[in-house]
């Protein structure tokens, strides 16, 4: 990953720099709930947990099959003497015999290996032989051998993914204490802006940001407790980011954010608390703000300011914005997740920024090889729909066709 290092250009921080700093800034919130466990998919363990009971519970069977003791098997067989279901109390195997047992049902003592049914015959008699030859301890699940009653399970700032859920419940956990969700503020800004469904004249363009930003805020588990479109006015962006920073534990932004005189965000920000940087050698993603409205970092809230332009705005969401929040949400950090891949296309280099282009890897040559997934002006929305990655190109350097770039995979912000 020689690609991947720090590097700024034209003032502007670096994208990889400005990452770092929105990790580090980030304050884990020292309040959490209790959850019942069916209702914390996604959300941040807010205390370590150790296991309540060892796993497996008890010794007990791999396959549906008998259980035996080798030594007692005879070219005569074995007769087949017991019956074992899951669930079954946990009984003695006779000497000489053979236990019928199922999958996940206890060992019966003084068995000490299973024969899957596949490997085994009765005769007429019903006697046991073995068509396999068996090892002790063959098919059994000993009791503890994964964990032990008392031992970490799962350490604090674990997300609660589907696996990690069943993990608790496979302990008999029903209900989770988990970081209290982050209070986000959301803004627009923009005096071009309409919302979806209502008529739009030449001119006007629908809010996406809003419905973006929301659908990303959902999927990190975080409470929208305002969204609102501000107009282009200084005095509105100050009265809403002053009512913001009263009820958020931090507020996102979209537009405004750029050097236009139309632009008031950044002048807001500055009025009532302070800036951390503003500006990253990215795109789409430039503008991107962050600081803080209040006293500093540390007792204010923060505030993320992106790019109006909509792409812009979610790669900032994606790459700087979710360190920032996942911090917040006491989550244990994500090292960002890239691999080389092949570019099946070409592109002119960037002098300034570090792009993101919009692809789709594409494995019908036996490899992945990287395509662009449409128009990569950062007002189109469709090739970043349509883009399962970013392709970083870097600066100064433009894709060449069969020439290997660092593919960002999208799926890792959504977990
Ligand atoms: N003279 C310069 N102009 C611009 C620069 C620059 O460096 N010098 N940077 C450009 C870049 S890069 C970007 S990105 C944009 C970002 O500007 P803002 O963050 O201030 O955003 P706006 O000007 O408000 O809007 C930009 C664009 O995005 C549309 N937009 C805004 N909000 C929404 C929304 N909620 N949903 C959908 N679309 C939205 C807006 O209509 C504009 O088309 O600045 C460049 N200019
Ligand atoms: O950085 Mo801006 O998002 O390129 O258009």
């Amino acid at each position: 990953m020689q690609h991947i290092c720090d590097q700024t250009a034209r003032g502007m921080l670096d994208i990889f720099e400005a990452r770092r700093r929105m990790t580090a800034a980030a304050r884990a919130l020292q309040e959490f709930e209790i959850v019942p466990l069916e209702a914390a998919l996604g959300r941040v363990l807010g205390e370590a947990v150790s296991a309540e009971h060892d796993s497996p519970g008890v010794d007990n069977s791999a396959m549906d099959g008998y259980a035996l003791r080798l030594a007692d098997m005879t070219p005569a067989g074995l007769p087949v003497v017991q019956r074992i279901p899951a669930g079954a109390d946990v009984t003695a195997l006779p000497p000489g015999g053979a236990a019928r047992i199922f999958t996940g049902a206890p060992l019966p003592q003084g068995a000490d290996c299973v024969v899957a049914q596949e490997q085994a015959w009765l005769d007429e008699k019903e006697r046991l032989h073995l068509d396999a030859e068996l090892a002790k301890g063959a098919n059994i699940r000993r009791r503890g051998e994964e964990i032990r009653r008392g031992e970490p399970l799962l350490p604090a700032g674990k997300v609660l993914t589907p696996a990690v859920t069943a993990l608790l419940a496979a302990q008999g956990i029903a209900q989770v204490c988990v970081t209290r969700r982050l209070k986000v503020a959301l803004f627009s800004t923009g005096d071009e802006l309409i919302e979806p469904g209502e008529p739009c004249r030449p001119g006007q363009v629908y809010n996406s940001n809003a419905a973006m930003l929301q659908a990303l805020l959902a999927e990190q588990h975080c409470e929208v407790v305002a969204r609102e479109k501000l107009v282009d006015n200084p005095d509105a962006v100050d009265d809403a980011f002053a009512r913001a920073r009263e009820q958020a534990d931090l507020v996102v932004c979209s537009g405004g954010v750029s050097v236009g005189e139309e632009d008031h965000v950044r002048g807001a920000i500055e009025r009532q608390g302070g800036i951390v940087f503003h500006g990253v050698a990215m795109k789409p993603g430039k503008p991107f703000a962050f600081g803080w409205l209040g006293e500093s970092l540390e007792r204010g809230t923060a505030l993320i300011g992106l790019p109006g332009n909509p792409v812009g705005a979610l790669v900032g969401w994606q790459l700087l914005a979710l360190p920032f929040v996942h911090g917040c949400q006491g989550r244990i950090p994500d090292e960002l997740m890239h691999f080389s891949v092949e570019s099946g296309f070409e592109t002119k280099a960037n002098k300034a920024r570090r792009e993101l282009l919009r692809v789709r890897l594409d494995w019908s040559q036996g490899k992945p090889v990287a395509y662009p997934t449409g128009g990569q002006g950062s007002h189109m929305l469709g090739a970043a729909a349509a883009a399962d990655g970013y392709l970083l190109m870097e600066v100064e350097e433009p894709i060449k066709k069969g020439h290997g770039y660092e593919y960002i995979p999208l799926s890792q912000f959504s977990s």
